[in-house]
């Protein structure tokens, strides 16, 4: 402590906190209305600042407590948070217009997006309409597809033998397998087992994240000149393009020449996204950029979830067998299909509970009010233009008036709710989204890319279960997840165990 450098340091930090929060004092919309967790006093409210910078789930979830069916603020380092709890509030996020509550502003505000991933992407969202649609009317005839890059990349990044242990990282190793597999769809073969093409999109979606925190923290004045040079943007754009490149370009050549439905055109997403774009988004490089896009909406997420999954199988051993048997009788009967993945109830509990459990994040619904004269609740309450607002999802999902024994693992609490339901109910699935059920959010903005991410993730637990053994190094517990702001996320350097199923 003595340390001139940890003075130093610690100086340099508290200077730099105090400033924003005096940002925050004074330039930040008017919320003196709503109430707030500790004092709503800009420079004394620091000890909640903390408590939201180190893991946002406690604090909301006093808020949760306190504020059932209502609103109240919390401190992150540049702004305040509004959160809303209840059905009602939360339902009226959910179905705001983006002309009020936007969905793309918050998130293009965090992400930094036009910088990071270009002015393109925040200019026209035209992909999320391409994964809603095209990507998932294909899931049922490209399931053969992904079920075999599943197997194969199970193979080369588990190369496990006979009786034999293998210890491996467990985020890298499903960091591989996603990405491969959801480039199969994307990109089709050979790129997606590309081992440079893969390590690009693993490292850009790592490195938007970093490079829009870092440029959030500029002045707004020095974004347009610094941003730039702190975005990955253009170093992954000319590493993407050596593979993409002459791929998209050789495509948009033959649909200019034979039209767009021309012989032996691929069927996977670069194609559905040429056929979507169109002006200056319907051109190479903006259809290499947009590919970048997807890849980074779909493997992080993707990754994150299933690490997590990874980590719920090893520590609740109890689950393998049931799991088996299920995947064991479908198969038998109807082979791998996407259909047949849909008749495993128990695979689809489990993902839904894991979600429940850790989620990737704490908090959902992020929008910002961009009505100019504010965002009316029914209950009265208005939000200034320039709010941020969220709903707290872990109290939701922790919250024992929805689910009864909240704190405990039950992979298959959503089984035993669809078979009190009628036969073949939707409810309860991992890709319906609700009010009480909020991991891909819910309402207009919900993550369109769900269908595909939940056929991919519950094809290789299905896989992972009857394929494989897994348990934690030294029989030790589930390594802890690290909550940081709103994250979730799970230890990223944990090991894992594999071996051949022995059974
Ligand atoms: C387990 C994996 C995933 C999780 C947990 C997840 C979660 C989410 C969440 C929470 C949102 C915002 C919803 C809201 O605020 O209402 C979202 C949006 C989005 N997701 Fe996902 N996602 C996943 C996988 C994917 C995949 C595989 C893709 C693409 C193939 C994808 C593409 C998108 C897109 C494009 C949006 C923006 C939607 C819009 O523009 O309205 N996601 N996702």
């Amino acid at each position: 402590m003595d340390d001139p450098n940890f003075k130093k340091l610690a100086y340099g930090l508290a200077g730099i906190v105090g400033a924003y929060a005096i940002t925050r004092a004074l330039s930040g919309p008017n919320l003196s209305g709503v109430p707030s967790l500790g004092s709503s006093n800009a420079i004394l409210s620091f000890r909640e600042v903390f408590r939201y910078i180190f893991g946002a789930k406690e604090l909301c979830d006093e808020g949760y407590k306190k504020y059932p069916n209502g609103i109240f603020k919390v401190p992150s380092v540049d702004r305040w948070n509004v959160m809303a709890t209840g059905r009602a509030l939360m339902d009226e996020i959910a179905n705001a217009p983006e002309s009020e509550l936007s969905f793309y502003e918050s998130i293009n505000e965090f992400l930094q997006t036009g910088y990071t991933m270009g002015w393109g992407i925040v200019k026209d969202t035209y992909h999320a309409n391409v994964v809603r649609t095209s990507m998932t009317r294909n899931l049922g005839v490209l399931f053969p597809e992904v079920r075999d890059e599943i197997i194969v990349a199970f193979e080369d990044v588990l190369p496990v033998q006979g009786k034999e242990w293998l210890t491996v990282p467990a985020f890298d190793t499903m960091m591989q397998i996603v990405c491969r597999t959801s480039n199969r769809l994307f990109v089709g073969l050979p790129l997606c087992r590309d081992p440079d093409f893969i390590k690009l999109n693993v490292d850009y979606a790592m490195d938007v994240i970093i490079a829009g925190q870092m440029i959030n923290m500029l002045p707004a004045f020095l974004r347009p000149t610094i941003g730039p040079l702190l975005s990955p943007r253009k170093k992954i754009l000319r590493r993407a393009s050596k593979h993409l490149t002459p791929v998209v370009a050789e495509r948009l050549q033959k649909a200019n020449e034979l039209g767009d439905k021309y012989m032996d055109k691929p069927n996977d997403l670069i194609s559905w996204l040429m056929d979507a774009a169109v002006g200056d988004e319907r051109t190479v490089p903006a259809l290499v950029q947009r590919v970048l896009f997807v890849n980074f909406a779909a493997i992080r997420t993707s990754t994150d979830t299933f690490t997590h999954v990874l980590y719920d199988l090893a520590a609740h051993p109890d689950h393998v067998g049931p799991l088996r048997e299920e995947v064991e009788s479908v198969v038998q009967k109807e082979g791998w299909t996407r259909a047949s993945l849909n008749r495993m109830y128990k695979v689809d509990s489990f993902l839904s509970e894991s979600q429940r459990f850790h989620g990737i994040g704490t908090l959902s619904l992020g929008r910002k009010v961009v009505k100019q004269d504010g965002f009316s609740f029914s209950n009265g309450v208005t939000l200034p233009y320039g709010s941020y607002l969220h709903s707290p999802m872990w109290s939701v999902h922790h919250d024992p008036e929805i689910y009864p024994n909240p704190e405990v693992f039950d992979g298959f609490r959503f089984a035993t709710l669809r078979h009190s339901e009628e036969v073949g109910s939707a409810k309860f699935q991992v890709i319906t989204t609700s009010l009480e059920y909020l991991p891909f959010g819910h309402g207009r903005h919900a993550c369109p890319g769900r269908f595909f991410a939940a056929v991919e993730l519950k094809a290789m637990l299905a896989h992972l279960v009857v394929n494989y053994d897994v348990k934690f190094v030294n029989d030790g517990p589930r390594p802890p997840n690290m909550y940081m702001a709103s994250a979730c996320l799970p230890d990223s350097a944990a090991k894992i165990m594999f071996r051949k199923r022995q059974d």
